[in-house]
């Protein structure tokens, strides 16, 4: 298992001379980072092996994510200090709403998930936790933190994304496709953004907030893993009840 970094962005600065503060993020988020990047449910996405039920049950869940997503960027892009940030947020606000819900759609119907269903889905235990974190963070708190939560969700996809596109894609045309939309260039160039846009901002921070944003980003991994591991494991989140109320 890999260890988490323990100290702050300073000490990690010092033992890492060309470090990034997006780097530390990852490394203060072990074995988490790891864990949600390398989970069995996104190496049976690019394998072609994911049963159609953990997979239905996972949409299904993500689409309710995938809206409090939207409300985060519409957040994000109120809070960020210039329009060409607020164009970078609001350029993937309009891919979610219009491309990533496509697909959304196109993949219910193929797995014979009713509209009715996935309109009314009431969140789990992980996606309720999610939309706190995601809320209160984006919502109630500074643009840094709701970045800190935007980036861990897109770096992670990004990161698993990338090395399941090196196989050959599978048959299904919702496993191929989810492989892609988060391998694809543009994708990719927007998570390098909002890891700049981290490093900047994070870096110009005293010492007592970037260990608040390294804990939001370590919070958010420990979802993302409860999160394959609830929709894998048909299982609603045993994980989640250790970070309600953060
Ligand atoms: C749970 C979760 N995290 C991250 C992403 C990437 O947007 C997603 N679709 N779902």
């Amino acid at each position: 298992m890999t260890e988490a970094f323990a100290g702050s962005f300073q000490d990690f600065l010092l033992a890492n001379p060309n470090a990034r503060f997006t780097d530390w993020l990852a490394d203060r988020a072990e074995p988490h980072w790891s864990a949600a990047t390398g989970h069995v449910f996104t190496k049976a996405i690019g394998d072609g092996t994911m049963p159609e039920d953990a997979y239905a049950r996972y949409l299904i869940e993500d689409y309710t994510f995938i809206t409090d997503l939207a409300a985060t960027l519409g957040y994000l892009v109120a809070k960020a200090p210039s329009m060409r940030s607020k164009a970078r947020l609001a350029g993937f606000l309009a891919l979610l709403t219009s491309e990533e819900n496509d697909y959304f759609l196109r993949s219910f119907e193929a797995l014979g998930v009713s509209p009715a269903t996935y309109e009314t889905a009431a969140q789990g235990p992980v996606t309720r936790a999610f939309a706190n974190l995601l809320m209160s963070s984006a919502g109630q708190g500074t643009y840094a933190e709701g970045l800190a939560c935007l980036l861990c969700a897109e770096w992670c996809y990004l990161t698993w994304g990338l090395r399941e596109a090196r196989k050959p894609r599978p048959e299904q045309f919702y496993l191929a496709e989810w492989i892609d939309l988060h391998a694809v260039e543009g994708f990719e160039s927007f998570v390098n953004w909002i890891r700049e846009e981290m490093d900047h901002t994070g870096a110009a921070l005293p010492p007592s907030e970037q260990q608040k944003i390294a804990d939001l980003f370590r919070q958010m991994c420990i979802l993302e893993v409860a999160f394959f591991d609830a929709a894998w494991t048909g299982t609603p989140g045993a994980a989640a009840s250790k970070t309600s109320g953060v």
